[in-house]
């Protein structure tokens, strides 16, 4: 079933990168002229999407998101971006949900809900993120956490719309710590996770997140539900971000 599924590799950019160094990304990612056989998104800060948009055309591969939206399309919601003015801008996706929205801006489930199905309506593809804090997996709640993000956040989920919706498993403890889940830890998530789906339950495509680099990636992305990799500080460089895409390329 996992060649229903291609790889991809999203490099979250979350709030780094000046305009030099997207700059300089770009240029050794054109360099590099790689041929590449997975799926490679990134998602910059809100105010570099349209600039990696041009940047990313000339490359011809790399297709750009949006790191957060807003739950509606428009009105007095200073500081947000709209579903809407990403889709009229031609950007492809949207993280929604990554825990660094949850933990340090509040954001539940049921807020994430009318963000998903708002992005949805929109006809964006929507990276929903789910995981557990180190606390949680330490009091065997993982799996419990998980189904209610699951549940809650996916809720009322258009069965025509379920093609367009990916799923990160982000374990709160490896994000950024250096600590990568073991393949087998990732695995037995995204094999609970698949088996929650509602819908498309074998065509969804579920990424781990956490501490991915080029020298682990290879065993994730072994694991028969791993299907490619949300990833951070190692996406800031394009040696890095080619290297994880290359690695991806010939699984
Ligand atoms: O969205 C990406 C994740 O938060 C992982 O970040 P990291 O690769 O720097 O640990």
């Amino acid at each position: 079933m996992k060649n229903l599924r291609p790889i991809h590799i999203v490099g979250n950019w979350k709030m780094n990168q000046t305009m030099h160094e997207i700059s300089e990304f770009f240029i050794e990612m054109t360099k590099m002229k790689m041929e590449l056989k997975c799926k490679a998104w990134i998602a910059p800060q809100a105010l570099h999407i349209a600039i990696l948009k041009e940047m990313a055309f000339t490359t011809g591969s790399i297709q750009v998101g949006a790191q957060n939206c807003a739950e509606v399309d428009s009105g007095a919601l200073t500081g947000e971006t709209s579903p809407l003015a990403l889709a009229d801008m031609g950007v492809e996706f949207v993280i929604i949900g990554h825990s660094e929205r949850r933990t340090i801006y509040g954001e539940k489930n049921e807020l994430l809900n009318q963000k998903v199905l708002n992005a949805l309506k929109n006809d964006l593809k929507v990276i929903y993120c789910v995981g557990e804090t180190l606390a949680e997996r330490e009091a065997n709640d993982t799996f419990k956490v998980i189904e209610e993000q699951l549940n809650v956040g996916l809720h009322n989920l258009p069965a025509d719309k379920a093609h367009l919706v990916l799923i990160a498993y982000e374990p709160v403890w490896a994000i950024g710590t250096g600590k990568v889940a073991s393949a087998e830890q990732a695995e037995e998530v995204h094999a609970f996770i698949r088996g929650k789906l509602e819908h498309l339950k074998d065509e969804t495509v579920i990424l781990y997140g956490g501490s991915v680099k080029p020298d682990n990636i290879d065993s994730l992305l072994r694991k028969d539900n791993i299907d490619g990799a949300l990833v951070g500080g190692a996406s800031l460089k394009a040696k890095d971000f080619r290297q994880l895409c290359s690695i991806a390329s010939v699984i």
